[in-house]
């Protein structure tokens, strides 16, 4: 039976043509032989590099590009062009074997041949190379091989690498690149293990079995085992995560079972989403047909909430699967909870009025300590340590709370003790009680209402919701699948997930791949984190090494301006030369710190006539408003001493410490967060002294 193989690329190509062609190449592909050897039509090309690249027909204009096998029945559809554009590929593009890793390259060699001389020229007069520090041992332990490694050899600069960043085998590329980065080559093997494959790989690789290249590189290649399958990579061409998986996400997703809960951990846009869905999908497919969800995935906003359905709807479509997953908020589940178990929905407190309680709680305490300290406090370390009263209270340690306290322990319990009676008065609750409320109904139930729970963003809940998680599944294996980066924590809520009873141990795994950002971002916006490790959920510090991204572009520019204004009009200058490039002005994101910058931007862009709403709008978001969200090119503006301060410049009392603390936390993972939602362009603009978030 003839088999066949669909590149990431080809469906990228697909994306682009108008619908009618689309059909063409539907019809074209419909005929592909799954079960006899009859069907397609390849056509070899006049002047082909490479030996086993065929053309399809699909009219007289369009041809598929499939490599043909040299023996088997194995076919793989590289991608979609006009026929001079098909010439052009078969006559400069070489396929072959990474001979480290064992994964498929491509290379466009007539270009690459065209370059060289350039190159060489220009090096002439230079006696020291780039890679002087390189060993030819270990280029080639990097898997740069016998054609690449001359021309690594007459290297002066990265001017003469960058060009090459389209031209040479990606993962040779990606290994000179880091070299280039001042990576040593150990680091770089283990940067390029992560991106390429799971595990190392073995020795043996054969430098001329294409196949075998292919099924190794996952993340590009996918087989189709069928026409509806076919059918239904057609219908959804975008949604390249639902086909592609990185071998390791892959692992994780279908991994047969784990003994007990398992973490996810990676940086931003990782797709470690993509690898919870999967693993939901993978779950739900196991389950025998029943009644009600078994299983839950939670997340963190109603926004996320209707995200994720639209995902796993395009994962699948079987209608009796999808019903076995329940997407929602902690919050929501919290809340059904208790309204089922009372009979009526809880009652909960307004935000405004919530704001009014703490403070009226503060002043019948005489102001020792602020409303807002009050509630953090109570927050933080009451429902925190789920402790019960006020002796619980007082014999506390207030772990993950910065200093200790000016006042006497016994005031804050009264102001807290005030504001709780209050609300309880007007049969009023606050969220995290409603979720306690639940988490507490549950543990008196005999039977948890969930076989298994996916949490998304596992980072920002408050260990109140990790009770409440906990109790929806029993003791079985696969009961929690959680995903988190504690690098994008907006909320001081800092969880030990061993404390809370939910022991992760031995299945931690992490991803490192971004697909959300190019490596060049990335590294800007690591640079900005200062790498400092932040501790995970299950106590190990969380370390950005390795995080890195196969895709390429244009490094960050970093813009200082005297003053606002100068900056605003520095902003417009950038988004309209974006516009100029033909980059579609919802394909551009500009991140403003708070809300009022925000409106500033708006106004600013509003002004010099571009549209800040609507579909087709530039979308203006604070950053936290960014979460969810992706562009082609991103900037983010006002980003200097002023608005974000530094830890060392807190040093006013112990509660304005510790929310200044948080905010500083906050901003800095929010800056890194906005920052790599930009695909291909990143502009980040400051008034005066940068911030020294950004100084790196
Ligand atoms: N294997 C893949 N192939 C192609 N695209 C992918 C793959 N995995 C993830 N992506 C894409 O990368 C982007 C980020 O994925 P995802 O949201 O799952 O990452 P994340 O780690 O959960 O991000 P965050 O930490 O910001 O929540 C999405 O656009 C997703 O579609």
């Amino acid at each position: 039976m003839a088999r066949l193989n669909i590149a990431k690329d080809f469906l990228a190509a697909y994306v682009k043509l108008e619908k009618p062609v689309q059909r063409l190449v539907d019809n074209a592909l419909s005929r592909f032989p799954f079960h006899t050897h009859a069907g397609l039509h390849l056509e070899k090309l006049q002047g082909s590099i490479d030996p086993l690249v065929r053309t399809i027909r699909i009219n007289d204009f369009w041809r598929g590009i499939v490599l043909a096998p040299e023996t088997g029945d194995e076919y793989t559809l590289l991608t979609v062009l006009p026929h001079d554009k098909a010439n052009r590929y078969a006559t400069s593009k070489r396929f072959s074997v990474n001979q480290a890793f064992g994964v498929f390259e491509v290379r466009d060699q007539a270009a690459i041949d065209q370059l060289e001389p350039a190159i060489r020229n220009s090096s002439q007069e230079t006696e020291t190379r780039l890679f002087d520090h390189v060993k030819d041992s270990q280029l080639v332990r990097l898997g740069i091989d016998a054609e690449v490694l001359p021309l690594v050899r007459i290297m002066v600069s990265d001017e003469h690498l960058d060009p090459l960043a389209t031209l040479l085998p990606e993962p040779q590329y990606n290994a000179l690149f880091l070299l280039a980065a001042g990576y040593s080559p150990d680091e770089v093997w283990q940067q390029l293990c992560s991106q390429l494959v799971d595990e190392k790989p073995e020795p043996g690789i054969d430098p001329t079995d294409l196949t075998a290249a292919i099924h190794r590189t996952p993340d590009r290649f996918a087989p189709v085992t069928g026409p509806e399958d076919l059918a239904g990579m057609l219908a959804n061409p975008f949604a390249l995560w639902r086909i592609f998986l990185h071998e390791r996400q892959g692992n994780i997703a279908h991994r047969d079972f784990y003994s007990g809960p398992a973490l996810v951990t990676g940086g931003a846009g990782t797709g470690k989403t993509v690898t919870a869905l999967h693993r939901a999908v993978f779950l739900a497919k196991k389950l025998p047909p029943g009644e009600g969800p078994a299983i839950l995935m939670t997340t963190f906003t109603n926004n996320l909430v209707d995200a994720l359905k639209e995902q796993l709807g395009r994962l699948i479509d079987d209608e009796s699967i999808l019903s076995r997953i329940r997407v929602s908020t902690v919050h929501k589940v919290a809340y059904d909870i208790v309204r089922e178990e009372e009979g009526s929905p809880p009652d909960i407190i307004h935000d405004h009025a919530k704001t009014r309680l703490w403070h009226n709680a503060a002043k019948h305490i005489n102001e020792a300590v602020s409303g807002k300290f009050l509630e953090s406090e109570w927050e933080q370390v009451v429902m925190a340590q789920d402790l019960a009263d006020r002796d619980a209270y007082l014999t506390c340690v207030r772990k993950g709370r910065s200093k200790r306290l000016s006042v006497p322990k016994e005031t804050v319990w009264k102001g807290i003790a005030h504001a709780l009676d209050q609300l309880k008065s007007v049969g009023q609750r606050l969220h995290t009680q409603v979720v306690a409320d639940a988490a507490r109904i549950l543990a008196g139930q005999n039977r948890p209402p969930y076989l298994h729970v996916l949490v998304d963003e596992g980072q920002d809940l408050h260990p109140t919701q990790w009770r409440l998680l906990r109790n929806l599944v029993g003791d079985q294996p696969d009961n929690l699948f959680i995903v988190s980066d504690p690098n994008q924590r907006i909320y001081d809520n800092r969880v030990s997930l061993g404390s809370l009873g939910i022991n992760v141990r031995g299945r931690s795994k992490r991803l490192t791949v971004g697909y959300r950002t190019t490596q060049e971002i990335l590294q800007w916006s690591v640079g900005v984190l200062n790498a400092k490790d932040v501790m995970g959920l299950d106590d190990e510090p969380d370390t950005l090494d390795g995080y890195q991204s196969s895709l390429h572009g244009r490094r960050p520019v970093i813009h200082p301006y005297p003053d606002r204004d100068a900056e605003l009009d520095g902003l417009v200058q950038q988004v309209n030369g974006w516009l100029d490039q033909g980059i579609e002005a919802h394909a551009i994101g500009v991140a403003a710190r708070t809300k009022a910058m925000r409106k500033t931007v708006r106004d600013a862009l509003k002004a010099a006539g571009i549209a800040t709403s609507g579909k087709n709008g530039v979308r203006v978001e604070t950053m936290a408003g960014m979460k969810g969200l992706e562009f082609q090119c991103g900037a983010v503006v006002g980003v200097d001493r002023d608005t974000v301060p530094h830890p060392a410049a807190v040093t006013t009392v112990e509660e304005d410490a510790a929310t200044h603390a948080q905010d500083t936390q906050r901003e800095r993972c929010l800056l890194f967060v906005a920052s790599t939602r930009a695909r291909d362009a990143l502009y980040v603009s400051h008034t005066g002294e940068p911030s020294p978030f950004i100084a790196s």
